[in-house]
């Protein structure tokens, strides 16, 4: 086989054929291999300075990242596999191996691998880090301009994942931690290890539940139903929580509101949606720019995913008036009960310009209700115990239990709603990856 033909047969090959471990172990050494792209344990252990803390930037579900320089000068960072998680090597074998096939200005760079004796990951070091630690902290820094260029780069990124990359990849974990950006403030979309190829002719796939609370949309919580509009729909939580300033799983500064997109919505609704931007952003903001992309934010999070806009409509409608774009339906919000309102589904296949059509079906309503009647309960035990929440049924409860949990969560179970998983043991609110299905 010559060296393009048999790369591309590893690019093509399926990744639930491979049998054990092992195996997909030595195929991502041959990709690396192959690709040139396999770094010497010697060579980072130099960079790093031995991994030592002072040139730790963080640490994520699956071990730490530490910044490094190549003896050419150029700057690293490097995701070391933390030897006891057993959950980590399986994210880290496919953020290898995904990361391997794309290449945007919006997603972050894989410079290499290595797999022995440990395992890391080495990336182009992006100089201003993830988004969370300035949008939540260190705020001055992201006037309007640089917030909402973040918001098109993301969306030019997800477009890429989901629709113009070799296969067709679901993040599964759009958050504000996994957006880096670079010395020109453009985002990188970052963190792969819970990302899955989503084969063509499949509008969905069902799958175990993994990713971080408040950003999960309700049919994946609750039924393990994964497609794109998931990503959609993190997106959205992700433009609201920009514009805000505010985190949506800590959100609580009115009891009247369940949460970030409960609040925009209802302000929405009144007329007042420009109530939430944040108000130190009030003389760098353009309001139209923001009532655009806080009512984007809001089509992304609706209930019904159907509803949602493909991100390719997204990326149209970052392009025009916010008169011109849909109504958006009540957001949903997971452990509460979702269903389909009977409007159809035209504002996500039109790209949003059909002008402003009028609200909700009666069906949309009732949901509503049921919504607003559930959430009260639900968000508060996920605020206090960061708990995210899977199906009662079959598959997800097999998600949720003694498999899923290992130190991450303790499920217990409410006969009328959702289970609840007690992740407090899990300093990011982040449900694991489990075995794939
Ligand atoms: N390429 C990079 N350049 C600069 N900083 C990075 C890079 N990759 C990661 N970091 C920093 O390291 C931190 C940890 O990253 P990591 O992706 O492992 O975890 P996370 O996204 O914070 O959490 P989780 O694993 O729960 O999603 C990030 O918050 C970021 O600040």
């Amino acid at each position: 086989m010559t060296k393009s033909k048999s790369f591309l047969y590893y690019l093509v090959k399926p990744f639930k054929h491979k049998s054990t471990r092992e195996s997909q172990d030595e195929e991502l050494e041959q990709i690396a291999a192959q690709e040139q792209k396999i770094f010497k344990i010697e060579t980072l252990i130099s960079a790093t300075k031995n991994f030592h803390p002072d040139n730790k930037l963080g640490e994520g579900g699956y071990g730490p990242v530490f910044k490094g320089k190549l003896e050419d000068g150029r700057e690293i960072a490097v995701k070391k596999l933390s030897q006891s998680s057993k959950q980590g090597k399986k994210e880290f074998n496919n953020e290898a191996k995904l990361l391997a096939r794309v290449q945007h200005r919006n997603v972050v760079n894989l410079l290499g691998y290595c797999g022995n004796p440990e395992k890391l990951l080495v990336y182009e070091y992006v100089v201003h880090e993830s988004l969370d630690k300035l949008l939540f902290k260190n705020k001055e820094v992201l006037d309007w301009k640089r917030r909402y260029d973040i918001i098109r780069g993301v969306a030019r990124g997800l477009l890429y994942l989901h629709e113009d990359s070799h296969d067709r990849i679901i993040h599964r974990d759009i958050k504000a931690s996994n957006i880096l950006l670079d010395e020109k403030w453009i985002p990188k979309i970052a963190d792969f290890g819970m990302a899955r190829l989503y084969p063509e002719d499949q509008t969905h796939i069902n799958t175990r539940v993994a990713g971080t609370n408040g950003y999960m949309a309700p049919e994946y919580v609750m039924h393990g139903t994964l497609s794109v509009k998931a990503d959609v729909y993190s997106f959205g939580v992700l433009i609201l929580e920009l514009i805000s300033g505010q985190k949506n799983s800590t959100f609580n500064p009115d009891p009247e509101y369940q949460n970030l997109l409960d609040w925009a919505y209802k302000l929405y609704k009144k007329g007042k949606s420009l109530e939430i931007l944040e108000s130190k952003l009030a003389s760098s903001a353009d309001p139209d720019q923001v009532s655009a992309s806080i009512q984007i934010g809001l089509l992304c999070t609706q209930s019904d995913p159907k509803q949602r806009p493909t991100m390719r409509n997204v990326c149209i409608m970052l392009t025009k008036k916010p008169g011109t774009l849909d109504e958006p339906n009540r957001p949903g919000i997971p452990g509460t009960r979702y269903r389909r309102s009977h409007r159809p589904a035209t504002s996500s296949s039109t790209a949003g310009t059909s002008g402003a059509s009028s609200s909700h079906s009666s069906t949309a309503t009732a949901t509503a209700t049921a919504t607003a009647t559930n959430t009260s309960t639900t968000m508060a035990a996920s605020t206090t115990y960061r708990s995210a929440f899977v199906a009662p049924h079959s598959r997800s409860s097999a998600a949720g239990s003694s498999g899923q949990g290992g130190s991450h969560s303790v499920p217990h179970r409410n006969p009328r709603g959702p289970v609840y998983i007690d992740s407090r043991s899990d300093p990011h609110g982040k449900r694991p990856m489990e075995n794939q299905d």
